[in-house]
């Protein structure tokens, strides 16, 4: 068989994650855990998803009294992505043929979150993979093996996307959408954002202010230029830069403004946003 790669990140949570809570997510989420209602993660790039799925995944081993969390198995889903990628195959090893489980049939059986990052980059027939694990039926067919595997107490399975990028032909499929429910993620208001951008990049509370400021006005002008707004991450950098000691308008320039667009009118209003947040 081909060697194919597929990223997978597996890894407990050890330490408390910063996590600040924009709305009712925390209580939505705790509350779907225990329900056993899959969690489908919605919203732009860098608001938080990742980092509140680690968060839950500390917070929910806590309450289990688990010492270092829950698991999170997290794979970056891609058109390539097969099911035997995600389920496992077996392996020639030497005179043997041994069988190899993929992340989520290991997630499966050990317990842990799952996570399937940009679910919708996945074909529609990898994707129904997860019908009856997302049911009431909680069981992942394993068909090369002629068997089935019963999900473990903690299993929990949590799918995210982006709808700005999607196009109609990407759209999930209703019979996978209705089995989740949906988390909607967006940028903080301008007080939350600050408060993240300092602790996360360590700038002072003005800096962190400031850059905020300049994410919500730059978020004003994508409507009509851009197709996603400056996110919480890249206001992270710019601030991660001027604690390192790079000047706002450089920061800015090389963590925003050259990412956004490409488009000089585009590119010239930003700049003016920035420039009247930091003027010289
Ligand atoms: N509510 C929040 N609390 C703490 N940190 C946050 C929050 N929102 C965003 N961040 C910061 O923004 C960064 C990006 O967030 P994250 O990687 O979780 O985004 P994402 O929504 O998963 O993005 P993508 O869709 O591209 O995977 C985090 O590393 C963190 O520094």
């Amino acid at each position: 068989m081909k060697a194919r790669e597929i990223q997978i990140q597996n890894h407990m949570i050890k330490k408390k994650p910063y996590y600040l809570p924009v709305g009712d997510e925390v209580e939505l989420f705790t509350a779907a855990y225990e329900a056993k209602i899959p969690v489908l993660l919605k919203g732009p790039t860098g608001t938080g998803k990742t980092r509140f799925v680690e968060y839950m995944a500390y917070m929910l081993g806590k309450q289990l009294k688990r010492k270092k969390g829950l698991p999170v198995i997290t794979v970056a889903c891609h058109e390539d992505l097969t099911t035997t990628d995600l389920v496992g195959k077996f392996l020639l090893k030497g005179e043997e043929t041994v069988w190899m489980d993929g992340p989520l049939s290991t997630a499966v059986k050990k317990g842990g979150i799952c996570y399937l990052d940009e679910i919708v980059e996945a074909r529609k027939d990898t994707t129904v993979i997860i019908h009856p694990l997302a049911d009431h039926r909680r069981i992942l067919p394993v068909d090369k093996k002629g068997t089935v595997i019963e999900a473990h107490e903690s299993f929990f399975l949590v799918i995210s996307y982006n709808p700005g990028y999607q196009s109609i032909i990407k759209e999930l499929k209703q019979s996978t959408k209705q089995r989740f429910i949906a988390i909607n993620f967006d940028y903080p208001d301008k007080e939350k954002e600050a408060e993240i951008i300092a602790h996360e990049s360590g700038v002072d509370k003005k800096t962190a202010a400031d850059l905020a400021r300049i994410g919500e006005k730059i978020r004003h002008i994508e409507g009509h230029a851009l197709t996603e707004g400056a996110s919480t991450r890249v206001l992270v950098y710019a601030g991660s830069l001027i604690k390192k000691g790079i000047s706002a308008r450089r920061a800015c320039d090389v963590s925003i403004t050259s990412l956004l667009t490409e488009e000089k009118e585009v590119r010239r209003a930003i700049n003016e946003v920035i420039s009247a947040v930091f003027p010289g």
